[in-house]
């Protein structure tokens, strides 16, 4: 139990992207370069087959080749040194394969969002799907994937974990992609018996609001713009967990900017990962296209990305930090001791 019990995600996770080719094929030798990538940016843990990795648009064949082959070239190369999972599916019995798959791979943890089709009325419901998905690959920490805004599934993420602790031994905590700051500052502060920090691994999945979410406890950030604008997302980590707010605040509005470039193209390329995968390659680091129902910009297109990116001045942010900030551990707020601001008077 202790490989559940000690495993954790912090700081910065990238939710990686699926490399493709023009015909839409995965382009698993892409892979490489990509982890060679991350890893030179200080990349540590790396989160496959979420959202930004379009897991939901491939095979099941093609999500356990990019696992094997993330294990390889990442973990097997020292580059990388924790591996999540997404499972999740529209069956609980193609999450269970992709579950033991995973083990059988020699990943660090798996997560699943709930059933999205026929969506859950309660709670328990929820739990227990998620608890079958979790016993195919009982020795593997499990996080709940909380991302409504794409599941459609909305649940009190703080009474998830009271409830599926009880029944799921290998529960490590929650990938929370949500705006609901209320319930995440309520998953944070359950403590476990006599300590003051966090019961459960709490990650946060909306990076235009990670700076608020750091405030209200969290460990670190699993989401996309990590991949495109590392060094940003590492300060507003860094700076906010030294209570340096303004500072912290201005790191904050540039990955704003840059999400609200998202936002704009987004809807006529498809989704938002169409958007980040080719602010992606406008960094250098080219993942190829989506999958239908997305679509790449056209060239006009992908000009016209770059000029709002240009525009907000993102080419003259330093992504890529030398000091590797964030492959450190981002200081949780809610261990840090008061600072003590009683002014010292004279003696
Ligand atoms: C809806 C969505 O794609 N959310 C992203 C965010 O990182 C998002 O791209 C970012 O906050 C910009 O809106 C992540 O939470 C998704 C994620 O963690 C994943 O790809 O598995």
């Amino acid at each position: 139990m202790s490989k559940i019990r000690d495993f954790k995600l912090e700081g910065l996770v990238p939710a990686v992207f699926t490399p493709m080719t023009t015909d839409g094929a995965i382009d698993y030798d892409k892979i490489d370069a990509y982890s060679r990538y991350l890893s030179d940016l200080g990349v540590k843990q790396v989160f496959l087959n979420g959202t930004t990795g379009e897991g939901f648009s491939l095979t099941l064949d093609e999500r356990k080749k990019i696992v094997e082959t993330w294990v390889r070239v990442g973990k097997e190369s020292g580059r990388i040194r924790d591996i999540v999972v997404h499972v999740g599916s529209l069956n609980m019995h193609d999450s269970q394969e992709l579950a033991k798959h995973a083990a059988v791979a020699g990943v660090d943890a798996i997560a699943t969002v709930p059933p999205l089709f026929f969506k859950p009325s309660k709670l328990e419901y929820i739990v227990e799907y998620c608890k079958k998905i979790a016993e195919a690959a009982p020795n593997v920490p499990f996080y709940y994937y909380h991302i409504p805004t794409m599941t459609g599934v909305e649940v009190n993420i703080e009474d998830f974990l009271v409830m599926a602790s009880k029944e799921i031994p290998s529960l490590v905590g929650a990938k929370f992609s949500s705006k609901d700051l209320v319930d995440f500052l309520g998953c944070t502060q359950l403590t476990a018996p006599n300590r003051s920090d966090s019961k459960y691994n709490l990650m946060f999945g909306c990076d235009e609001q990670l700076m608020a979410a750091m405030v209200m406890g969290g460990h670190g950030s699993v989401g996309s713009t990590p991949n495109l604008m590392w060094g940003t997302m590492a300060r507003v980590l860094q700076l906010t967990a030294q209570g340096n707010f303004p500072e912290a605040r201005k790191e904050q509005l540039r990955c704003q900017k840059t999400v609200r470039i998202m936002l704009k193209y987004g809807p006529q390329l498809g989704g938002n990962v169409a958007a980040l995968k080719a602010i992606l390659a406008l960094v250098g680091m080219d993942t190829g296209p989506p999958r239908a129902p997305m679509r790449a910009p056209s060239a006009e297109e992908a000009r016209a990305i770059k000029a709002d990116l240009n525009a907000i001045g993102f080419f003259n942010w330093d992504n890529q930090p030398a000091t590797n900030l964030a492959s450190q551990p981002a200081t949780n707020l809610a261990s840090q001791p008061a600072t003590n601001h009683r002014r010292k008077t004279a003696r």
